[in-house]
């Protein structure tokens, strides 16, 4: 089938490219021509693992290529899929301007009939704004014969740092369709990626936007309750890990998405939540409950902070050495990452902080041009530190040389941010280990 994705993002790359691979002809847009450039050569311009080996693949075929030009991408597509961002807005609403924008020009161009695909994450009746869109500008266009057109909502579920696996092999798909000759296409799209029995789900376009904002902020929840669990257990002398695994045991509850850590950080959560929040308050629900999830995630990115004042209650002249800044491993991207508002912080108290991360040292230095010592390996970075900070659980910070680590070191101190590390492994390297929510755990039963 002939796809267009319009922005070439970590969604809508990723949606092209894996259309792209499952033998579909497949036009990228973005209105960035310098990412069109670099894509067109096969240049991935952000990291995410396998995407770059999918990329070249699929251009060399012939079956994928970027274009700055939609009008062009939409005359010769049946799908038109809208991939663009819906950032914050000033209010905490989702900025719907490049949405929109896209609609008026897929009408503007649309010669034929076209499945418009809303992949974005928008808020609950933006599909009909869409479809009002497009049908205001055919109107002005004054045609005789109306171009039929339908609108759809697919919002995506991908996790940044597994992308590809996740479009690829996805547990479910949600399809929002208000004409149900279209859930047919649809589903022929899709099946290619569910042949392990992982479902389309089918339903109306409200319910398919809305299922978006639920699940993203269900996720928060989670995690912001589990952080404050961790809180409860630093005063009692519990391990959040155990708790962990004693709650998540239970079916009913699971395990994924329990860990506590240092807040939750990228370009969706924090966004999403307050989206969700907004929606609510737009038609008189009360949503305390999601206000209270984004107040225990400020306070957690503040958790580093707090245990580094305890520990050194004057900062001057003391040096904290970071590991990790993306917002979690596999991803360059540093959206809302926790570890921004922990440097700004360290920067402001005159502390001077070193950092190593795989991958998002180049978005950092755009952030924090001076201030920051940036090494190029996990050692270099610990030259005379009084503390070690782990912020991001890449997989080359799981099993250090202590040693090492102990004899570059200064002080003694590990803040492990992410319960990487046990306590009672370190402290046999001469190293003392707080973990979040373990911090008066001894490692004894
Ligand atoms: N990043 C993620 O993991 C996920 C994001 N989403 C949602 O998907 C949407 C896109 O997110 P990302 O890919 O992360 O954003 P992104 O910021 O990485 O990419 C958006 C792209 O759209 C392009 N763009 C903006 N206006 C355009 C226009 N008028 N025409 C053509 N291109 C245009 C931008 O230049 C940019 O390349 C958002 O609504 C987001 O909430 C949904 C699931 C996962
Ligand atoms: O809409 C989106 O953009 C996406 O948002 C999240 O994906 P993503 O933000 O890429 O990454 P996650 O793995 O969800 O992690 C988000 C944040 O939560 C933190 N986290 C995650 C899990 C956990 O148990 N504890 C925890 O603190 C991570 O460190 C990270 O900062 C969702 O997991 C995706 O399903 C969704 O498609």
């Amino acid at each position: 089938m002939n796809i267009c994705v319009v922005g070439s993002g970590y969604v809508g790359l990723v949606t092209a490219t894996c259309f792209a691979e499952m033998g579909h002809s497949v036009i990228g847009v973005d209105v960035d021509a310098a990412k069109v450039d670099r894509l067109s050569k096969g240049e991935s311009p952000l990291y995410e693992p396998g995407l770059s080996e999918l990329l070249h693949r699929n251009i060399k075929a012939g079956r994928l290529s970027f274009t700055t030009d939609l009008p062009l991408a939409v005359s010769r597509s049946l799908f038109v899929f809208v991939a663009v961002g819906t950032p914050m807005g000033a209010d905490g609403s989702a900025d719907l301007k490049s949405v929109l924008s896209v609609a008026r020009s897929v009408a503007l161009t649309m010669s034929g009939y076209r499945v418009v695909v809303i992949k974005s994450t928008v808020p609950v009746g933006t599909c009909r704004l869409v479809a009002e869109e497009i049908s205001g500008v055919l109107d002005g266009r004054k045609l005789e014969v109306p171009v039929p057109f339908d609108v759809v909502s697919n919002p995506e579920f991908l996790k940044e740092g597994s992308a590809v696996n996740d479009f690829m092999r996805p547990d479910r798909v949600v399809v929002g369709v208000s004409n149900p000759e279209v859930s047919e296409v649809m589903r022929e799209l899709y099946a290619p990626f569910l042949r392990n029995g992982h479902p389309v789900i089918m339903m109306d376009v409200l319910s398919s936007e809305l299922t978006k904002y639920a699940s993203n902020s269900f996720l928060a929840m989670k995690i912001s309750f589990m952080n404050k669990v961790a809180q409860i257990c630093d005063k009692v002398g519990a391990d959040v890990m155990s708790v962990r695994k004693g709650m998540g045991s239970d079916p009913r509850i699971g395990l994924p998405f329990l860990y506590a850590g240092v807040g939750y950080g990228g370009s969706c959560f924090p966004k999403d939540v307050q989206a969700f929040v907004r929606t609510g308050a737009s038609i008189g629900v009360d949503m305390s409950l999601l206000e209270e999830v984004e107040k225990i995630n400020e306070q957690q990115k503040n958790w580093a902070i707090q245990k580094i004042v305890e520990s050194y209650p004057d900062q001057t002249a003391l040096k904290v050495a970071i590991w990790g800044g993306a917002f979690k491993p596999e991803t360059d991207d540093i959206r809302d990452a926790p570890s921004i508002s922990v440097i700004s912080e360290l920067l402001a108290r005159k502390v001077l902080v070193s950092l190593y991360d795989p991958e998002a040292m180049s978005g950092l230095r755009a952030v924090f041009p001076s201030g920051v010592e940036y090494c190029e390996n996990p050692y270099d970075v610990l030259k005379d530190a009084d503390i070690l900070l782990l912020l991001t659980e890449w997989r080359e910070f799981r099993n250090p040389d202590w040693d090492q680590v102990k004899s570059l070191m200064k002080g003694t101190l590990v803040l492990d941010g992410r319960n990487q590390y046990e306590a009672s492994d370190l402290a046999v390297h001469g190293l003392s280990c707080v973990g979040v929510g373990r911090g008066c755990f001894t490692g004894q039963p």
